[in-house]
């Protein structure tokens, strides 16, 4: 556990970040915008994914154990207006968890350094 595991609490711990990475993920793939991206995608799969990927970066107990950010997104031609659209999504889904703006902030900016694995298309 990392030395500032507040976020993680602020999350609600492993609980309220299942809870929010499976509303995100189903809005993700019912959003008009990131929906194709998630055809075919294995969408129980990637919410337990990303549920340990979160609880990681927020300071949680877990060890996010998937592919790498580039690896992930190889191929996907994934754009800045994609990368904008799913932290919209995001923001909805933490909105509706009830999740305080600060925390929302900083949630966000410990993924945001990613858009540089996951945008392939400049
Ligand atoms: C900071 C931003 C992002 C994070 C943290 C993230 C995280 C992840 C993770 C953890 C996985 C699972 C990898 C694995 O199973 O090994 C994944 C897969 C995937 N991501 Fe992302 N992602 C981000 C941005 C995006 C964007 C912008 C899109 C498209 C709009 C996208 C589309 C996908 C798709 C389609 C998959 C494959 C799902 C599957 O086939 O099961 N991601 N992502």
């Amino acid at each position: 556990q990392s030395a500032d595991a507040s976020l993680y609490q602020h999350l609600g711990e492993k609980p309220g970040i299942e809870r929010l990475m499976n509303d995100f993920v189903t809005r993700l793939a019912a959003d008009a915008r990131t929906g194709p991206f998630f055809a075919k995608a294995n969408l129980p799969h990637l919410k337990e994914q990303l549920t340990d990927q979160v609880c990681q970066v927020s300071g949680g107990p877990c060890e996010y154990g998937g592919a790498d950010m580039k690896t992930a997104h190889a191929d996907m031609d994934i754009r800045k207006g994609d990368f904008n659209a799913l932290v919209e999504v995001l923001e909805q889904a933490m909105d509706a968890q009830g999740i305080a703006f600060a925390d929302q902030r900083q949630l966000l900016a410990r993924l945001a350094p990613m858009h540089r694995d996951v945008i392939t298309v400049r």
